[in-house]
């Protein structure tokens, strides 16, 4: 096994630590990397039908190769996966096989099949491990790494879950070059997210990169995949549990959480995309509210445009709430406390805060323009 061209991040977590593998070839590699999560010699893989048809042949020679046997269940693509009744069916499957606690789970997908499976694994006989393969840009640069798991509910975002770490991550980039464009874009939101909450140099390292990323330049990926991971290991490391400076991580997501449940988790919107027209309102109530240069919305409304990524509420179709309406829905965010938003909002272009007393006639007053900006 070879690891020229790849990085590897630890994520700090004491007993619980744990590697995230980026570059080509690892999905080859999966049986020699697992195999000693995996004492049984049996993984219990689950993904996504998509995931399955493109690169599940890939994994279960990859699994053999180093001695594994795979049991798989593929479940239907989508954000709806992420739902009460795919976890009881990912349950009955798991206790059906008699997956003991010396045994593992792999979730072989996007931040759905992550977010689902990892839960399940959390809750299946009080916890057993689990090991992320991500395969999409979204789950290669956030949602495989740090351990937040769970689904979602009618009432709101991921309102339902656990924190469960994984034991390994192999994030090989090379299982990008099958993805939508849409959703690598929808997956760029994060990624920009990531040079906004607190590194300027990579938002703009983003700005002259951005495109040859799109052009599925493999040096870029993996310098961009391990620049977002190292900043996410490094917050999580310091605060696994969001008591603190991890809600930095949700910059964007007061917003986006409430449009994804206003357009009721559907393709209208992706959770990506949901992320970047976040990103903008945050950015636009940070510089209305007098913390950053009105420059700074620009710059990013400006950057994610070229992009070509979804970054307004005007790019939604169909029909949308009031403004009251989303800042209801914004009310129900984990983040919240004694009933009031807790917004994510910037000083600058990588610089950014928790604010706990911001008026949220100021995101009422910013929802309301955007909204009538799509008329
Ligand atoms: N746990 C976290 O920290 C965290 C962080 C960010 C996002 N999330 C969650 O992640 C979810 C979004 O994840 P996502 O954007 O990966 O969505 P997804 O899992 O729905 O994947 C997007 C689509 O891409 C397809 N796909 C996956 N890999 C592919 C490949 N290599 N080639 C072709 N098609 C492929 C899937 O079948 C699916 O249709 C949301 O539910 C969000 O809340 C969680
Ligand atoms: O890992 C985190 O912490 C994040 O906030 C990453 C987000 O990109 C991700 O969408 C996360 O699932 C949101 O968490 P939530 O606690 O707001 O549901
Ligand atoms: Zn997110």
């Amino acid at each position: 096994m070879s690891d020229a061209g790849r990085e590897t991040v630890r994520v700090g977590l004491g007993a619980r630590a744990y590697d995230v593998l980026i570059g080509p070839g690892l999905i080859a590699e999966a049986g020699a990397r697992l195999a000693p999560l995996a004492r049984s010699g049996r993984v219990a893989v689950i993904t996504d039908e998509t995931v399955a048809a493109l690169h599940g042949e890939a994994l279960a020679a990859g699994l053999a190769a180093g001695g594994l046997r795979a049991e798989t269940l593929a479940l239907p693509p989508g954000e709806a996966t992420k739902s009460m009744a795919m976890l009881e069916r990912c349950l009955g499957w798991l206790l059906d096989l008699k997956l003991g606690r010396e045994e593992l789970v792999v979730a072989f997908g996007g931040g759905v099949i992550g977010d689902l499976a990892g839960f399940a694994a959390a809750v299946l006989k009080r916890g057993v491990a689990f090991a992320q393969i991500p395969t999409t840009l979204l789950a290669q640069v956030d949602s495989s790494v740090g351990g937040k798991t769970g689904i979602n509910a009618p009432q709101g975002k991921n309102l339902i879950g656990a924190f469960h770490q994984p034991a390994l991550v192999l994030a090989d980039t090379a299982a990008l070059g099958t993805l939508d464009p849409r959703e690598f874009l929808a997956g760029y939101g994060e990624v920009a997210k990531y040079g906004l909450l607190g590194d300027a140099d990579f938002f703009a390292w983003l700005e002259a990169h951005g495109p040859a990323l799109k052009a599925g330049d493999m040096a870029a990926l993996v310098a961009a995949v391990a620049r977002c991971v190292a900043m996410k290991a490094e917050i999580v490391a310091r605060d696994e549990f969001e008591t603190g400076d991890r809600a930095l991580l949700n910059l964007g997501h007061t917003f986006a959480h409430a449009l994804e449940t206003a357009t009721g988790y559907s393709r209208r919107l992706l959770h990506g995309e949901a992320v970047a027209v976040g990103l903008g309102l945050a950015f636009e109530m940070s510089a209305r509210l007098g913390m950053c240069p009105q420059e700074a919305p620009s710059r990013v409304a400006a950057h994610l445009a070229a992009m070509g990524t979804k970054a307004r509420l005007a790019d939604i179709p169909g029909p949308l709430p009031d403004a009251d309406a989303l800042l209801a829905l914004m009310a129900n965010d984990k983040k919240a406390r004694d009933g009031r938003i807790a917004f994510v909002l910037a000083d600058d272009i990588g610089r950014t805060r928790v604010v706990r007393d911001a008026d949220p006639a100021m995101a009422r007053a910013v929802l309301a323009e955007a909204l009538a900006a799509r008329d």
